[in-house]
């Protein structure tokens, strides 16, 4: 008889992030640690910062020892939904804040400082110069 796997998209497995209820996905699979977070050697704010991604990455990192694979069997509760659609995460810090036309005359200010200044000084010497001549 086919077992019946439970799906879950990411979503609802991200609101499961207290130390109350506590869901993980790795590789995949959801697991319900809330249980198990006093247990966890690795400490429960691992498991708790774990919550809301995929944290195979994270899983693996640590070296988990097979012991620990076949341990955590015990906290599986489903699958991730493959048909989920994957919400790209917008990484603000790549992006530039769009910057308002006063800060880009600020920037290009800072930037060009120096032709303003050299027009003046050669326009200084200039009319020094011409100054000089009608004496
Ligand atoms: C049901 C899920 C999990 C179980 C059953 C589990 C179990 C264990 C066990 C038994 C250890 C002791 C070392 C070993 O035997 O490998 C451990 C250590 C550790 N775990 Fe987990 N773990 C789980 C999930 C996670 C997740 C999702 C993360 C990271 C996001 C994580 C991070 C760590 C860290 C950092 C250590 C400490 C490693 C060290 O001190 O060298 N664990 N875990």
């Amino acid at each position: 008889m086919p077992t019946l796997t439970k799906l879950y998209t990411m979503q609802e497995a991200a609101k499961h992030n207290t130390s109350d209820d506590c869901w993980v996905v790795v590789d995949g699979k959801v697991y319900d640690v809330t249980d198990y977070l006093d247990e966890h050697p690795g400490g429960d704010e691992v498991l708790l910062k774990a919550t809301g991604k995929d944290a195979t990455d994270e899983f693996e990192d640590a070296g988990h020892s097979k012991g620990a694979i076949d341990l955590m069997q015990e906290y599986c509760i489903g699958e991730l939904d493959p048909s989920e659609p994957v919400i790209p995460v917008v990484d603000s810090s790549a992006k530039e804040p769009s910057k308002d036309v006063t800060s880009k005359f600020v920037d290009l200010a800072s930037q060009y400082w120096a032709i303003p200044v050299a027009i003046v000084g050669v326009s200084v010497v200039v009319a020094g110069f011409f100054l000089l001549r009608k004496k």
